[in-house]
């Protein structure tokens, strides 16, 4: 479980975070929903240590980040899975050196165990026998499954998110969403997911966090979404015409 207290950061005059509070919880896909520059990603690499925060604390488990020395900070770093927004996988790399990326930096692993661990991500995603490819030779749904095989290489107990389906039809985003659901619940990770996809909040929001103004607004989970009252949240899911319709249906 991941807790957010009271978190703030800002920008020189720009305060982007104004004191957040947020629980994610183990074994659920916690979504982070909220409008183009709500401040998502700031929060999202906050989460992780890449921007430090200004006041307030987040803990890993009862750990707090802000607590932790350099070596402890690392530590952590490895019980933590990520997949970036572009997949951002080295293309002069084959899958297997991908997926096996953070296994040759941190784990000591023999060639053979670091093989099979490969093996046993890439099946876990549906991509059997993809080792020796490069990234250009696979489709963008089968480069964010490596990506996603890759983030879970460690084994890692936390696992982060960002907008996984960008760039995705919306048969393969689905695809995605149930796998990342699948894992989470699987080998027990508490996941972050940011995402503007209101496919994915429905499906797979097992719990929703909604930031506006570097605030949170509302929280709830897929289905307390479509029925809720709350006029920035409504303003929100309903900004298309298609959810207006849906919403008259419910
Ligand atoms: N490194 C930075 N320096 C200065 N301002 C930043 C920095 N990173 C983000 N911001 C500002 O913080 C605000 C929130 O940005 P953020 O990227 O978190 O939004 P977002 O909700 O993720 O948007 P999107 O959905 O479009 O990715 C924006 O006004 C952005 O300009």
């Amino acid at each position: 479980m991941i807790e957010v207290k009271e978190i703030r950061k800002s920008f020189g005059e720009h305060e982007v975070l104004k004191g957040i509070d947020a629980s994610f919880y183990k074994g659920k896909t916690n979504l982070i929903i909220g409008q183009s520059g709500s401040g998502k990603t700031v929060f999202l690499k906050s989460l992780v240590g890449l921007h430090d925060i200004d006041s307030g604390e987040i803990e890993y488990d009862g750990t707090a980040l802000g607590d932790l020395n350099r070596k402890d900070r690392k530590s952590l770093r490895t019980e933590m899975g990520m997949v970036f927004q572009g997949n951002a996988l080295f293309d002069s790399l084959t899958i297997e050196e991908n997926v096996t990326f953070a296994l040759s930096m941190f784990s000591g692993m023999s060639a053979a165990e670091k093989k099979d661990r490969a093996d046993f991500c890439l099946e876990r995603v549906n991509l059997p026998g993809v080792n020796q490819k490069f990234p250009s030779e696979l489709s963008g749904g089968m480069q964010k499954r490596v990506a996603i095989a890759r983030a879970i290489s460690m084994n890692p107990k936390y696992l982060f998110c960002d907008e996984p389906n960008s760039g995705l039809d919306p048969k393969t985003a689905i695809v995605i969403d149930q796998l990342l659901q699948e894992i989470t619940q699987e080998f027990e990770m508490t996941t972050v997911i940011n995402t503007h996809d209101m496919n994915s909040v429905i499906e797979i929001g097992d719990h929703i966090i909604f930031i506006k103004d570097g605030k949170k607004a509302w929280q709830g989970t897929g289905e307390e979404i479509l029925g809720t009252d709350n006029a920035e949240i409504v303003d929100f899911v309903y900004s298309s015409e298609l959810f207006k319709k849906i919403r008259r249906k419910v």
